[in-house]
């Protein structure tokens, strides 16, 4: 298979142990390049650690469990691999808390997102090219806050931040977006923003979104389909359609209705 066809994650038989704890156990999922998936499952479920893996942020357990990023091993055996630098580079992280340096402008913030292409000295010393320059600002333009291009990030609200955080993806180059609880700091309209934001990029660019969700309303709402786990275990892969009262009893246990953020209708 080309890399530019293969999945975005290949998952097979992947177990994480921490102490006595397995936060993963046996975990075995595949998201194709133009998906965009939801990752459910009660706090302490493994969503986090599963997307840590994909990124290799930390070894899996040592056996048969296998990670590929667009067609290449980037863990094996308890290995990480080398090919994790490019996996990395391929996969734009958005976390809870945004990851902007507070102190800079949300441009310069952008700018960091060419640091894998471009000498380190050239960031330290603000010496961007033009042509990255004029990408960072169409980035900005793109996700909808090019209007604080120079304002300092900690200045921001958190959905201008969010947004932030996801124009530095865009200007990375990221093939895919791994997104762990990007909406878990924001009102609900922010929220929402931010959401249909990675849907357009998943429909229009075709990004390829793995987004973890607290709120399943959410998933179901922007993710064709959903992934949900359990005491590490996957427990249900299918539609979000197919989330009916009895799956979510399933996966939450009877108080089910707590993981909707805004009423079940
Ligand atoms: N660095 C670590 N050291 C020890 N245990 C850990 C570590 N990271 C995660 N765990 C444990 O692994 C399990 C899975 O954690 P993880 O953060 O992946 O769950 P999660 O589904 O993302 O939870 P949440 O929705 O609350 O963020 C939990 O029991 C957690 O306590």
């Amino acid at each position: 298979m080309s890399p530019s066809i293969a999945a975005v994650a290949s998952v097979r038989d992947v177990s994480k142990t921490y102490g006595a704890r397995k936060a993963l156990d046996g975990v075995s999922v595949e998201v194709g390049a133009g998906e965009m998936v939801a990752l459910i499952g009660p706090s302490g479920s493994g969503k986090s650690t599963l997307l840590r893996s994909i990124t290799g942020l930390h070894p899996i357990d040592p056996g048969k469990g296998v990670i590929q990023v667009f067609g290449e091993t980037v863990q094996q055996n308890g290995r990480i691999t080398g090919a994790v630098r490019r996996a990395r580079g391929r996969l734009g992280m958005i976390f809870q808390q945004f990851n902007l340096v507070g102190r800079l402008s949300l441009f310069s913030n952008v700018m960091l997102g060419s640091l894998g292409r471009l000498p380190a000295w050239r960031g330290l010393i603000g010496l961007w090219p033009r042509a990255d320059k004029d990408k960072a600002m169409a980035a900005l333009h793109r996700v909808g806050v090019s209007e604080y291009a120079a304002q300092r990030a900690n200045t921001l609200s958190g959905g201008q931040q969010q947004r932030g955080a996801i124009a530095r993806v865009l200007l990375q180059g990221a093939k895919a977006i791994l997104a762990d609880e990007p909406v878990a700091s924001l009102d609900p309209v922010s929220a929402r923003k931010v959401m249909e934001l990675l849907v357009e990029l998943n429909k229009r660019d075709g990004l390829g979104v793995i987004v973890t969700l607290h709120q399943v309303d959410y998933a179901i709402r922007y993710c064709d389909r959903v992934i949900a786990l359990q005491k590490g275990k996957v427990v249900y892969d299918g539609p979000s359609t197919g989330l009916d009262t009895k799956r979510l009893i399933e996966i939450y246990g009877p108080e089910y209705e707590d993981a909707f953020w805004e009423a079940k209708a």
